[in-house]
Order: C-alpha cells, then sequence, then structure tokens
C-alpha cells in the first residue's frame, strides 16, 4: 500500500459522520442506547469497544444497511439518503468478493456498478500493494490479500467518507502499517475515515479522535489525548480498561 502526496485540508465545518440517539435491540436486548456519535472531515476515529459492544451494529446503521429504532444517520450534514452512498466507502463484515474473478474483474464489476471509469483500478491496486495480483483469481488470495481487496473496493470512488470494520485483521506488520500510513494520508486529503478496532496499539498510531463503546452509548468520545497519552505505549489500553471496566479514568 502506498500513499499519496496529501493535501492540507481546510477546517470542516460539518462532520463527515454524525449519528443521533440511536436505539437498536435484537431480540429484546437493547445493544445501542440513544447513541451519539461524530466523525470529522480530516480525521481518523477509531471506535473501540468490547466484543459484542455494537461496533458493527453501528457502523451498519451508519450505511443504512441497518434500521435502528430510533436515531438519526447524517453523512456530510445530509439526512442519510441513497444519494449519500456515493460519498461512502466501505469494508464491514469482511472481505467479499466473486472468487473466480480476478482482483482487477471484481473491481471493474464494482466500477460498472458505480459508474467509476476503469481508469483506476490499476493505479489502485497498486496503491493497496496488489500490483501485481490484479490479474490473479481472488479466491486464491491469501487472507492480508482479500484485506487489501475488500480496501480497494472500499476507495474505488474515491469516497470523502471511509468507514471500516476492523481492517487490519488478517494484515501482516508490514500491511498494518502500510494501512495505517495509507488511512493517515487519506485523513490529512479531507476525508472522514472511521475505523472499528480491538487493536489498541495500533488505534493509538492511528486515531486523531477516539470513541469508546461500552453499554449501549459512547463512554468517551473526543480526540486522543483527551483519553491517553499517545506516547505512552500501554496509555490507550488502561484508559480502555478503566472505561469499560466502569473504574473511570484517572490522568
Ligand atoms: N443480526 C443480528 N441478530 C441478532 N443479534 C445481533 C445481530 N447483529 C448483532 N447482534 C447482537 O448485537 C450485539 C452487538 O453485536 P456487534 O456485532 O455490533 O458487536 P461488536 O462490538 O461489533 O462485536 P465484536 O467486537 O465481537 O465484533 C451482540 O450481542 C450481537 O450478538
Amino acid at each position: 500500500m502506498s500513499t499519496t502526496t496529501p493535501t492540507t485540508a481546510p477546517a470542516p465545518e460539518v462532520p463527515g459522520l454524525h449519528l443521533e440517539g440511536l436505539t437498536k435491540s435484537f431480540r429484546r436486548k437493547r445493544v445501542l442506547d440513544s447513541l451519539d456519535l461524530t466523525a470529522w472531515p480530516g480525521r481518523v476515529y477509531a471506535l473501540l469497544g468490547p466484543n459484542g459492544a455494537g461496533k458493527s451494529t453501528t457502523l451498519s446503521i451508519a450505511l443504512g444497511l441497518m434500521r435502528p429504532e430510533v436515531g438519526s444517520v447524517a453523512i456530510l450534514g445530509r439526512p442519510f439518503d441513497r444519494s449519500c452512498l456515493a460519498h461512502i466507502g466501505a469494508s464491514i463484515n469482511g472481505p467479499s468478493f466473486f472468487p473466480r474473478l480476478s482482483a482487477h474483474r471484481n473491481l471493474a464489476v464494482h466500477a460498472h456498478l458505480t459508474g467509476t471509469d476503469l481508469d483506476v483500478i490499476d493505479p489502485l491496486l497498486r496503491r493497496v500493494g496488489l500490483g501485481d495480483a490484479g490479474r490473479t483469481r481472488a479466491g486464491s488470495f491469501s487472507t492480508g490479500m482479500k484485506v487489501r481487496l475488500a480496501l480497494a473496493m472500499a476507495l474505488l470512488t474515491d469516497p470523502e467518507v471511509l468507514i471500516l470494520d476492523e481492517p487490519q485483521n488478517g494484515l501482516d506488520p508490514q500491511g498494518v502499517i502500510e494501512l495505517r500510513d495509507l488511512l493517515r494520508s487519506l485523513a490529512h486529503s479531507g476525508r472522514t475515515v472511521v475505523v472499528s478496532s480491538h487493536q489498541l496499539g495500533e488505534m493509538a498510531r492511528m486515531a486523531d479522535d477516539v470513541g469508546v463503546l461500552n453499554r449501549g452509548r459512547l463512554a468517551y468520545e473526543g480526540p486522543l489525548q483527551g483519553l491517553a497519552d499517545p506516547d505512552d505505549g500501554v496509555g490507550l489500553e488502561n484508559a480502555y480498561l478503566a472505561l469499560v471496566t466502569g473504574a473511570g479514568v484517572q490522568r
């Protein structure tokens, strides 16, 4: 994965993603409880939380894949509707593609569906580190290569808002570093990048803002520095544990 030369974006006036008052239950079990979340252009937002806290549910609602009982979603200041999808790139619930088609053909199918120029595919494959594997059947890819293809799918339309559910899963250390550089570069060029993850050390390196989901709401939302010293290797770990165990954060 490679980065492009970043341009400095103007200060944002509207959030890339704004969730307000989301409530969602499954079989009478309340998963989200009046959840508010705000992610800004030009920043990487890390959505953290224990297993089953509702991170994937939150991101699915943000993408219009699931409806909340109550609450609203706005993309770049506009109430969510189909037209918002043109501005969003996403990878959620793991990589999904046609296994018999090459990586290039998979992206070409997606390009036809979204009206995207086919010329972007080869540079994009190089950008995600699949420059030499574009003509290989996606079904034969390693786990990390599938993750890279899923990322390419998410980036195909050059979206302003990027929503990725646990994108580091399956990547080797080099892949994790390249992903970090790529997402930081996208944020630096003005995109809103929202990432859910359990990898606290990596999020401490990558994120500008952090949301810690616990008991259906954000126990913390704000700049990483407001929660932990980014230079303290275990700072985010300690703060996270204090929040999700209810002990509170002492700084
Ligand atoms: N379609 C569904 N039907 C029933 N229950 C669901 C459904 N989707 C999610 N849940 C439940 O909602 C809760 C939150 O799930 P979700 O996958 O959003 O959590 P998560 O924070 O992403 O978890 P993890 O970190 O383990 O991926 C869990 O108890 C899960 O079992």
